[in-house]
């Protein structure tokens, strides 16, 4: 699955909606065992959750845009195919996410690109499930202190605190996430399945038993005009580093 949405493929409402639509079609797809997730979009795999979808908007947009977000989760996490993340680019934020909810994180070793959970550098907090996915992949205390610190993490720091898998030459991801994916179909689904289950209920049940309490504290946290201030400078800041 390519994604496709210039100029940084953020993850807009729009987009999250139809990235749950392609997973189930696959999901359901009999002939579909595995899916690897990269970008069509140069230098960047994901930019994150859509800013914009955060400022300004309704409690009603909130609800809305929040509880794709979740459904995005819920669905790459507990999904029953093999999910390999060829990361061609940087990554920050909800974009990390995406490639933490994978089975396995290949990232093309250009230092340029980096990728982490960085909320806190926009005054925001990465909520427990996205903290969860984190420490289940690199550990407490590496993802104690690069939560803190917002740290986004070149592509050889990423390979060394275990967030991705691997790094390969640019141009030798997709073969190489290929040859991966051969590799984890070669086992039997329903044991691999049920391995992959055990190891992440535990974090998927506690989403689905606080999904609507998640929401409203989204709401109550975006909702803030200090929050709102926060988001609305970084938006700022982006656009500026342009000029
Ligand atoms: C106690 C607490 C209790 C409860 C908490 C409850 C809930 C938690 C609450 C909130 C959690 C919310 C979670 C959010 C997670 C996220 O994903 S936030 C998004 C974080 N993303 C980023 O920080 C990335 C920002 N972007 C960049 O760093 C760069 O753009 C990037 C490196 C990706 C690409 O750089 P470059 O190629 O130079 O492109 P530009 O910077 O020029 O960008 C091109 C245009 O795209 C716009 N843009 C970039 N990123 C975003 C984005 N994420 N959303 C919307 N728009 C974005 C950028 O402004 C440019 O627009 P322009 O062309 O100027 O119009």
């Amino acid at each position: 699955m390519k994604f496709k949405s210039p100029p940084v493929n953020s993850l807009s409402l729009d987009f999250l909606t139809e990235f749950c639509i392609s997973l189930e079609k696959l999901e359901n797809d009999r002939a579909c065992r595995g899916v690897i997730l990269t970008s069509a979009v140069p230098k960047i795999f994901s930019s994150g959750l859509d800013i914009t979808e955060m400022c300004g908007k309704s409690t009603e947009h909130y609800a809305e845009f929040w509880r794709a977000v979740q459904e995005m989760w819920l669905r790459l996490y507990s999904s029953n195919m093999v999910t390999v993340a060829a990361v061609n680019g940087s990554s920050p934020a909800g974009g990390c996410l995406i490639a933490l909810t994978c089975d396995y994180r290949i990232m093309a070793e250009n230092p340029k690109f980096s990728i982490g959970l960085n909320e806190a550098q926009l005054g925001i907090v990465a909520p427990f499930w996205f903290k969860d996915t984190f420490v289940n992949v690199v550990g407490h205390r590496v993802a104690e202190r690069s939560l803190q610190l917002g740290s986004l993490h070149s592509a050889p720091e990423a390979h060394r605190i275990g967030l991705v898998d691997e790094l390969v030459p640019e141009e030798k991801l997709k073969d190489r996430a290929t040859a991966v994916m051969q590799q984890w179909l070669a086992l039997p689904d329903h044991a691999r399945q049920l391995t992959k289950t055990m190891m992440r209920k535990a974090v998927l049940d506690r989403l689905v038993a606080h999904r609507e309490e998640d929401v409203q504290n989204f709401i109550s946290f975006i909702s803030k005009e200090s929050i709102q201030k926060s988001l609305r400078m970084y938006m700022e800041m982006l656009k500026k580093k342009k000029s």
